[in-house]
C-alpha cells in the first residue's frame, strides 16, 4: 500500500501531550505492520501561534492541509489568554467548514478494563452521527445596541441538504450494525428547525423500511444515555445536540478522555479530520495526567478510514489489553501517567507482533 501522509496539528494544552502519544503509537505500529507506511508532518498552529501572529493558522493553512490524506488534530483552546470563539473558529471549526467535514462520527462503547461510572452498566455500543457543518454552530446573527438595550441574536441554520445527508449516513451505518436509528429532536420547544428535522427524518426513514426508528427529545435522550445506553445503535443529532451527547457518552464510557471522533468529508474531495472528543483541558495540562486513549483510539478511526483495517484493530486491541492490565490514568481510576500508558500500548504492539 502507498505511504499515507498525515498532517498532525497538536494544538493547545493536553492536545500536545496526547498527540505525542498517538504519534508514537502510529510510529510503533508502522514498525510491526508491514503494509503501513506513514509520514507524519507537524504543524504547530494554535493559541501560541495566535499570540505571536494574531492568527490561529497561517493564511495558506487550508490549502496545505488539502495536500494530505488525513488531518490529525489534538485540541484547540487556551481560554485564559484567548476567547474560545476566536481560537476555535480560527482553527477547529474553520478546518471543519473549509474542508467540508460535514459529518462527525463519534462511537461510544464499553472498553474492557475501564469501569463506567454507571451503577450497573449493561454492555453498550452506539455511534453518534453529528451534523457537523451548520445547525446551532452558525455565524448568522449579531449583537446590537449596548447596556440594558443590548441584544444578541444567534440563528440556527438547518438546510435540507445537510440534514438529509447526516440522516442518510446514519441509516446506511445502521444497516451495517443493529439496524436502528434514534433521532435527537426537540420539536416540543424549538418550533421551526426541529419539526423540520423530524419531517426530514420521517421522509428519509421511508427509504429504509428495514431499519427501526425512534425520535426522542434531547433532554429525555440525555437521561436515557445514562439509564439505558444499551438501547442505542446509531443516534443522529444536530451539531450542538451531538456535541453535548458525546461528552455525556464519553463520561458514561468512563471518561471524556477516552472518546474518539472522525470529522468526515463525505465525497472524499478533501481529507477528513480526526480528533478526540475532549478539549485542551487546561486544568491538567503539563502534568502528565492526560488520558491518551481518546487520541490513540482516534488514530485507529483514522487508519480504518484510510483502509488499514488490521492496523486499526491492533490499536484497539492494544488499548483494551493495557486497560485490562490496570495501566490507566487517574481519570479512569488508575495511577499511571500519560507516558506510562503510552509506553504500555507501544510495548504491547511490539510484543503481540512477535
Ligand atoms: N476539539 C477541540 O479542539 C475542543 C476544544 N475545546 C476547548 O478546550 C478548552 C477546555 O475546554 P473544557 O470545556 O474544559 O473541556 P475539556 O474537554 O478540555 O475538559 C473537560 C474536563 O475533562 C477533563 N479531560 C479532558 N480530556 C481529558 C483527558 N484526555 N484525560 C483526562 N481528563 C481529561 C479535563 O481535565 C476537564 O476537567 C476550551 O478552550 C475549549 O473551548 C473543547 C472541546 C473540544
Ligand atoms: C467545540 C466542541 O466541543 C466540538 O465542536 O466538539
Ligand atoms: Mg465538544
Amino acid at each position: 500500500m502507498a505511504k499515507i501522509k498525515i498532517a498532525c496539528l497538536p494544538g493547545d494544552g493536553i492536545g500536545v501531550e496526547v498527540m505525542a502519544s498517538a504519534k508514537e503509537v502510529l510510529q510503533t505500529l508502522a514498525t510491526v505492520e508491514e503494509d503501513l507506511k506513514i509520514e507524519l508532518v507537524d504543524f504547530n498552529w494554535g493559541s501560541d501561534h495566535y499570540i505571536e501572529t494574531g492568527e490561529m493558522m497561517p493564511e495558506h493553512a487550508i490549502d496545505t492541509l488539502k495536500g494530505f490524506d488525513a488531518v490529525f488534530l489534538g485540541a484547540v483552546g487556551n481560554p485564559a489568554l484567548i476567547p474560545d470563539h476566536i481560537s476555535l473558529w480560527g482553527m477547529l471549526i474553520k478546518i471543519r467548514r473549509e474542508l467540508s467535514l460535514s459529518l462527525n462520527i463519534r462511537p461510544a462503547r464499553v472498553i474492557n478494563g475501564i469501569q463506567s461510572p454507571l451503577h450497573s452498566p449493561r454492555k453498550f455500543d452506539f455511534i453518534v452521527v453529528r451534523e457537523n457543518s451548520e445547525g446551532e454552530y452558525s455565524e448568522s446573527g449579531g449583537v446590537i445596541h449596548n447596556g440594558v438595550n443590548e441584544i444578541a441574536v444567534q440563528n440556527a441554520i438547518f438546510t435540507r441538504q445537510a440534514t438529509e445527508r447526516a440522516m442518510r449516513f446514519a441509516f446506511d451505518l445502521a444497516r451495517k450494525r443493529e439496524s436502528k436509528v434514534t433521532s435527537a429532536t426537540k420539536s416540543n420547544g424549538i418550533v421551526h428547525s426541529m419539526p423540520f428535522w423530524d419531517r426530514v427524518f420521517q421522509e428519509v426513514a421511508k427509504d429504509y423500511p428495514d431499519v427501526k426508528t425512534e425520535s426522542i427529545h434531547i433532554d429525555a435522550l440525555a437521561a436515557f444515555i445514562v439509564t439505558k445506553p444499551q438501547n442505542f445503535d446509531v443516534i443522529v443529532a444536530s451539531n450542538l445536540f451531538g456535541d453535548i451527547l458525546t461528552d455525556l457518552a464519553g463520561a458514561v464510557m468512563g471518561s471524556i478522555g477516552i472518546a474518539p471522533s472522525a470529522n468526515l468529508n463525505p465525497d472524499g474531495r478533501f481529507p477528513s479530520m480526526f480528533e478526540p472528543v475532549h478539549g485542551s483541558a487546561p486544568d491538567i495540562a503539563g502534568q502528565e495526567k492526560a488520558n491518551p486513549i481518546g487520541q490513540i483510539w482516534t488514530a485507529a478511526l483514522m487508519l480504518d478510514h484510510l483502509g488499514h483495517l488490521n492496523a486499526s484493530k491492533r490499536i484497539i486491541e492494544a488499548i483494551e489489553e493495557v486497560t485490562k492490565q490496570g495501566i490507566k490514568t487517574a481519570d479512569v481510576g488508575g495511577a499511571y501517567s500519560t507516558r506510562e500508558v503510552t509506553n504500555a500500548i507501544c510495548d504491547y504492539l511490539i510484543s503481540s507482533a512477535q
